[in-house]
C-alpha cells in the first residue's frame, strides 16, 4: 500500500463497529431532513429512442420534453437508452461486489490523501466540513489511455469487463443527448458536442451509503451541483435517497428501476448560457437499508476551454458566464466547502 493512502476508518467499518455517529458527520444548525419525510416525486421522463429519429412523428415532442426538463428541473429520467435490465443488473452487481470485498482488497485500491481516484471516504479539505456518510470508489473511465488501472478492482472477476462496456454505452448515450440538447435549442447539432470534444472525460463514482441511525442529521452526500456537462446516475434499484432542490424545496426522486437519472452539470449551464440549469442535489441516507448508486460525470478533456455558445448570446440574452478550463477540478474545491463554483464564473 502507498504510504500516503487514506488510512482512516471507512463508514462501512464505522457501522460494523457499532456505537454513536461521530460528530463530524452531524449537521448541527441546518435540519437535513427526514423528521418530516421528504416527498417523492416523478420528474420528467425522456425516451431516448425517439430523440433523434427524424422518421418518428414524436421526435419533436421528445426534444421539447428534454429542453423543458433541463430548463426547469435540470434533470430527467432516461428510458429506452439501449441498455438492458440485465446489463444494468450486472453494473449494480459489480458495485455491490466491490463494497463487499474484504477490507484488505479494498485497501489495495485506496486513494491517496490528495487525490480522488481510488477507494475511500469523503475527501477532507476544510476543518469545518461536515462529512458525507459514504464510502466511494472513483475511477476515470474515458479516455481509455487515462485509466489508472491500479485502482480498478480485479474482483469481482467481471468488474473490469462490465465497467468497460458501461463506459462505451454511456459514451454513446452522451452523444445522443448532447446532439439532442443542441437541436432542442434550434442550434447546429454539434454545438455542444464540438465543445465537449469526443470522447471527453468520463469519471465514475461508485457510492455506497451504509444505513445510518441518524437520518435526521446526516447526509450521504452534501448538497451540491455537478461540475460536469452531464451526469448519469444509476440509482439503487429499491432504496430511494436522491433529492433535487426545486424552487427552494427538497424533493426525492421516485425510482424507475431501469431508467438512468441524467442531470445537467455546471458546464451545460455555462455552454447553454443559462438555458439549461445545473440543479442542486444531495443524497439522503436510510436508517434501515444500505443504498448504492453509480454516478458517471461527463466532462470535456481538462485542457479544453468551454464557454457560452455564441448563438445563445444576444441582446435579450446577454452573456452570463466567462469561458472555463479544467472546471471539474475548480468545482471540487468549492463543492467540498458547500459553495457553488458557477457563481465565480458569472459575469
Ligand atoms: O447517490 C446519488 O443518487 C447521487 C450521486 C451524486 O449526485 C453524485 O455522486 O454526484
Ligand atoms: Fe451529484
Amino acid at each position: 500500500m502507498d504510504e500516503s493512502s487514506v488510512t482512516s476508518e471507512t463508514v462501512q467499518e464505522l457501522v460494523a463497529g457499532g456505537g454513536a455517529v461521530p460528530d463530524k458527520y452531524l449537521y448541527k444548525d441546518v435540519p437535513v431532513g427526514s423528521t418530516d419525510p421528504i416527498p417523492l416525486v416523478d420528474i420528467p421522463v425522456v425516451d431516448l429512442s425517439l430523440l433523434l429519429s427524424p422518421s418518428s412523428p414524436s421526435a419533436g415532442d421528445e426534444l421539447d420534453k428534454l429542453r423543458l426538463a433541463l430548463a426547469t428541473w435540470g434533470c430527467f429520467q432516461a428510458v429506452n437508452h439501449g441498455m438492458s435490465s440485465s446489463f444494468l443488473g450486472r453494473v449494480r452487481e459489480i458495485t455491490q461486489g466491490v463494497f463487499g470485498l474484504p477490507a484488505e482488497e479494498k485497501r489495495r485500491i485506496s486513494r491517496a490523501v490528495d487525490n480522488n481516484e481510488g477507494y475511500g471516504t469523503d475527501t477532507v479539505l476544510f476543518e469545518e466540513q461536515v462529512l458525507d456518510w459514504t464510502d466511494r470508489l472513483c475511477l476515470t473511465l474515458l479516455p481509455e489511455d487515462r485509466r489508472k488501472m491500479r485502482f480498478w478492482p480485479e474482483k469481482p472477476e467481471c468488474f473490469r469487463e462490465v465497467l468497460h462496456e458501461y463506459s462505451t454505452k454511456l459514451s454513446e448515450v452522451s452523444e445522443i443527448i448532447l446532439r439532442a440538447m443542441a437541436v432542442s435549442l434550434k442550434l447546429e447539432e454539434g454545438s455542444f458536442l464540438d465543445q465537449f470534444g469526443a470522447p471527453g472525460t468520463f469519471l465514475a463514482r461508485f457510492n455506497y451509503y451504509p444505513r445510518c441511525p441518524r437520518p435526521d442529521a446526516v447526509l450521504g452526500l452534501k448538497p451540491h451541483a455537478d461540475g460536469s456537462v452531464l451526469t448519469f446516475v444509476l440509482p439503487d434499484k429499491e432504496v430511494d435517497g436522491l433529492q433535487f432542490l426545486k424552487e427552494g424545496e427538497w424533493l426525492g426522486i421516485r425510482i424507475i428501476p431501469d431508467a438512468l437519472v441524467i442531470n445537467a452539470g455546471d458546464q451545460a449551464e455555462i455552454m447553454s448560457n443559462g438555458a439549461f440549469k445545473s440543479p442542486m442535489h444531495r443524497a439522503a441516507i436510510n436508517a434501515y437499508r444500505d443504498r448504492i448508486s453509480i454516478a458517471v460525470f461527463c466532462c470535456p478533456l481538462s485542457e479544453k476551454e468551454v464557454g457560452p455558445i455564441s448563438e445563445l448570446i444576444g441582446d435579450a440574452t446577454p452573456r452570463l458566464y466567462r469561458n472555463v478550463k479544467n472546471y471539474t477540478e475548480t468545482n471540487f474545491q468549492y463543492y467540498q466547502s458547500g459553495r457553488r463554483a458557477i457563481e465565480a464564473v458569472k459575469i
